[in-house]
């Protein structure tokens, strides 16, 4: 069952009679609404109570990834950002294993992101948990992140990395970094151990390797931005990284797409599809990295550079 499908009643008027707080999820509710009344695999039943509700019998529809795209929050917290079969699963990760340990200014900062209108693009707490663990185990000192929006990927590691550890952040746009994470990242006193750039990230990195110190020097990176470049980034990041350095490169199920139909596939998702599944395929036969695809957040996959 599906709740909000009429949204305020803003899925049937034009948009710029749309309040600006619908705007957004309106277009969620249009496509869920369009989706499932295509889909000959459900029986649906639309119901105008409350602010609509769309009851639908699932004849074997893979359920999950729709509910991925068209999530709500509860209690300020993205339910659905992972790939589980059930809400009720991710929240007992969450809430057993992730939260407890989650330190104060990264609860601060995800809970600062939650109004953003693009909150769903931080990383995943329970990811970011991983990414704690493989930054401690390789002992990771410098650093690349590639996609820092408000910042929580970033904070987790520059809580995690030493006193004199360096992260080397680029990101297109500031703004949310300096609005939302900065202040936290001050406060919890890891902003010197951070550079960030402002930039697009290809030609920062193509800077970088200009300078020769640079090759086989970083121990970690993370990736969590456009999609259409990952394979661009990983060609860097194999000089950039040491042997045995790691990058780990987010997004990489793409809210389940990358095994859905097309025509199921929510049209924002479309666009980075493709290169996403050309991307997994790359990885799996690039002999110069090992490899683990963890589903985790919205998938990450883990590499460790052998040669
Ligand atoms: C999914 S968000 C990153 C989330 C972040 N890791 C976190 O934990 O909140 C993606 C970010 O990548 C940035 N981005 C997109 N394309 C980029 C590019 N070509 N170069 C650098 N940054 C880019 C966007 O501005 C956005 O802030």
């Amino acid at each position: 069952m599906y709740d909000n499908t009429l949204w305020g009643g803003t899925v049937a008027w034009l948009e710029e009679d749309v309040p600006e707080a619908k705007r957004e999820w309106r277009q969620c509710a249009i496509e869920l609404n369009e989706l499932v009344s295509a889909d000959t695999r459900v029986e649906i039943s639309k119901v105008t109570m409350g602010d609509g509700i769309t009851i639908w019998q699932l004849l074997g529809l893979v359920a999950f990834s729709l509910q991925m795209e068209h999530s709500v929050k509860k209690d300020g917290n993205p339910v659905n950002k992972g790939l589980l079969q059930s809400d009720e699963l991710y929240q007992y990760i969450l809430e057993t294993s992730v939260y407890p340990r989650e330190p104060e200014p990264l609860k601060e900062l995800r809970a600062a992101t939650a109004s953003h209108p693009r909150a769903e693009m931080a990383t995943a707490p329970d990811a970011g948990q991983l990414m704690a663990m493989l930054l401690k185990l390789v002992d990771a000192k410098k650093t690349i992140e590639v996609g820092v929006f408000t910042g929580y990927s970033l904070l987790l590691t520059a809580l995690t990395i030493p006193d004199d550890g360096k992260i080397v952040a680029i990101d297109v746009n500031r703004e949310a970094y300096e609005q939302i994470g900065l202040p936290i990242i001050k406060k919890a006193g890891v902003a010197h151990k951070i550079d960030f750039i402002e930039s697009q990230a290809l030609p920062v990195l193509d800077k970088l390797l200009e300078n020769h110190e640079n090759e086989g020097s970083f121990d970690f990176a993370f990736i969590d931005a456009d999609k259409d470049n990952y394979w661009n980034y990983h060609e860097r990041l194999m000089k950039l990284l040491k042997v045995g350095g790691l990058v780990v490169y987010d997004n990489t199920l793409w809210g389940g797409t990358v095994v859905m139909p097309d025509e199921l596939t929510p049209e924002s998702k479309k666009p980075s599809r493709p290169a996403t599944i050309e991307f997994n395929k790359f990885l799996a036969a690039d002999p110069r990295v090992q490899i683990s695809h963890a589903s985790l957040g919205d998938g990450i996959t883990i590499c460790r550079r052998l040669y």
